[in-house]
């Protein structure tokens, strides 16, 4: 029997609405899900979103290769047999594997199993707690929205650039052969991730900075030793240039860059990597008071400021608070147990420092591994951002290479790393590593920062040996004098 519309319209009532199925919109879904709250997620593309698809998961299962053949090529024995070209078929298969071939049905049976609803097609606010899908199908929250649309790439307004039909981050993780010269603008993550990739691939790399160096976000070494690398393994790198003009005469053919120096490079793809802008643009945040295209501003608990009734969360990249997958999903267990508290009546959230409904973290212990060869990791801030900041501070530095454990790890092994100490508190405000197979080490760092662990205690975590890990007792020991 056909349902009325009365009916209808009660079944479309749902406690929580997510728009946006990406990392965040999946983790806020199944946080007011396990609170026993109903749960319905409106997705427009692929359910598990840009990272699954052209993002993390593409990139890295790229890169993966590129960190075991250099490692390989470091270590005696396995160096002549590491030092071969990668077998750029079976990456790539890698990678289309590792993104399920573009397909979201392993996702989709994890939502179906969850006990979340999906609705497929493009949503928009219409007012306050309503949801109207591809213009027809209309949605109502009982308790919250959560604005999960996350972030897409950004093209600089330069002329010829957007009818180039450059590459973006999305056809960088997802082209299917290896161009053979590709310009890459932008000494962001993306730009020397998909700069060291694809030079590993074959592809001659030219890596336009406008800046004066790489990762300008990370402590400044960071940078150099990722750029002496990439030009070690052939990279042309330009810093201090900015693009004037880009030309493709015809679709497919060759694209022209001109700098503002007036040189030209001509190259096969062009890559740009100069950042993101939120999917606002056509969401209707109009109807509830707020301007289309703009980043969502939140509180700690992640509730929209500006919006009357407390009933729109933005989590993940489309707040603009720290755009990586794993702050998402953070923001989404904190947003999910602020969206269920709120509905139970709880009076007073744990919104404190640390509580369990404050994105604190987002402000004091970000996480990010850059995955060039040498790994990049940092969390916390930088010497430069506690300044700024005011704490009165003392920078601990440590060559990698002097470890023990980092010269048995490869031969020849570069690397640095540095804490950044609050004196006041004697607790670390930020950790810096780079070199090989960091990666696994910065969740160590991680810990001290978020957990505030009194660098007295620390001395006490003692690190196994030979391990890279003995650098946080190197770290502590040129702090104790
Ligand atoms: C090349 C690259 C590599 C990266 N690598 C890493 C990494 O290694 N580690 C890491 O932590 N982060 C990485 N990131 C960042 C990471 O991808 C993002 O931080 C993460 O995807 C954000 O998740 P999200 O859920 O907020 O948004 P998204 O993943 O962007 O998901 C948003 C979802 O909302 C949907 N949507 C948008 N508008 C609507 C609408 N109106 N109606 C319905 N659905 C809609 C979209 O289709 C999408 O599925 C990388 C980013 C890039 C570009
Ligand atoms: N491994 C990871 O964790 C990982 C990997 C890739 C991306 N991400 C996330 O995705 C987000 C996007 O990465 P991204 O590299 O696009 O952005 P980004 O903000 O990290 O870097 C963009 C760079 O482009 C430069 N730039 C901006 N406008 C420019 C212009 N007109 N000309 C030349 N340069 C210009 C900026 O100065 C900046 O250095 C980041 O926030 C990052 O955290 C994370």
């Amino acid at each position: 029997m056909a349902a009325t519309d009365a009916t209808r319209a009660a079944d479309e009532a749902y406690d929580v609405i997510v728009l946006g199925a990406g990392p965040t919109g999946e983790n806020v879904a199944d946080r007011a899900h396990a609170a026993g709250l109903s749960a319905v997620v409106v997705e427009s593309e692929l359910v598990g979103g840009e990272c699954s698809y052209w993002a993390c998961m593409p990139s890295k299962a790229l890169l993966r290769p590129v960190a075991a053949r250099a490692e390989g090529r470091r270590v005696p024995g396995l160096k002549d047999a590491a030092d071969v070209p990668l077998d750029v078929p079976a990456v790539l298969a890698h990678r289309d594997a590792f993104t399920s071939y573009w397909k979201d049905d392993g996702q989709v049976r994890w939502l179906d199993s969850s006990g979340i609803d999906l609705v497929r097609g493009h949503g928009r606010l219409a007012g306050p707690r309503r949801v109207v899908v591809d213009g027809g199908r209309v949605l109502t929250a009982r308790h919250a929205v959560a604005v999960c649309t996350g972030s897409r790439a950004v093209l600089p307004p330069v002329p010829g650039l957007a009818e180039a039909r450059p590459w973006t981050s999305r056809e960088a993780t997802s082209a299917k052969a290896a161009p053979g010269r590709l310009v890459v603008v932008g000494g962001g993550v993306v730009g020397v991730e998909m700069a060291t990739a694809w030079r590993a691939l074959g592809s001659s790399v030219t890596l336009l900075v406008r800046g004066d160096g790489l990762l300008p976000r990370m402590e400044p070494f960071a940078g150099h030793l990722v750029a002496e690398s990439l030009a070690e393994a052939g990279v042309f790198l330009r810093t201090g240039v900015e693009v004037r003009e880009v030309r493709r005469e015809a679709p497919g053919g060759p694209v022209t860059v001109r700098l503002d120096s007036d040189d030209e490079i001509v190259a096969d793809e062009l890559l740009i990597a100069t950042g993101r802008a939120p999917r606002t643009e056509d969401i209707g945040l109009d109807t509830v008071g707020l301007t289309a295209g703009s980043w969502l501003d939140v509180d700690d608990s992640l509730r929209v400021t500006g919006v009357t009734g407390g009933w729109l969360y933005g989590v993940g990249d489309v707040n603009h608070r720290a755009l990586l997958t794993h702050q998402g999903k953070y923001q989404a267990r904190i947003a999910g147990a602020a969206i269920s508290a709120r509905a139970r009546g709880v009076p007073i959230l744990e919104s404190d420092r640390w509580g369990a409904h404050a994105a604190t973290a987002d402000h004091l212990a970000v996480p990010q591994v850059v995955f060039t060869d040498p790994e990049a990791a940092s969390v916390g801030l930088t010497a430069a951002a506690a300044e700024r900041a005011g704490y009165r501070t003392r920078v601990i530095d440590q060559d990698l290479g002097a470890v023990a454990g980092a010269s048995l790890y490869a031969d020849g092994y570069r690397g640095r790393a540095r804490m950044v100490v609050d004196l006041d508190r004697e607790v670390l405000l930020g950790v810096t590593f780079v070199g090989s197979g960091i990666a696994e080490l910065l969740h160590s760092a991680t810990v001290a920062v978020a957990g505030e662990v009194p660098l007295e205690r620390l001395w006490h975590a003692v690190p196994s040996y030979p391990t890279i890990s003995e650098v946080w007792l190197r770290l502590l020991e040129a702090y104790r004098g």
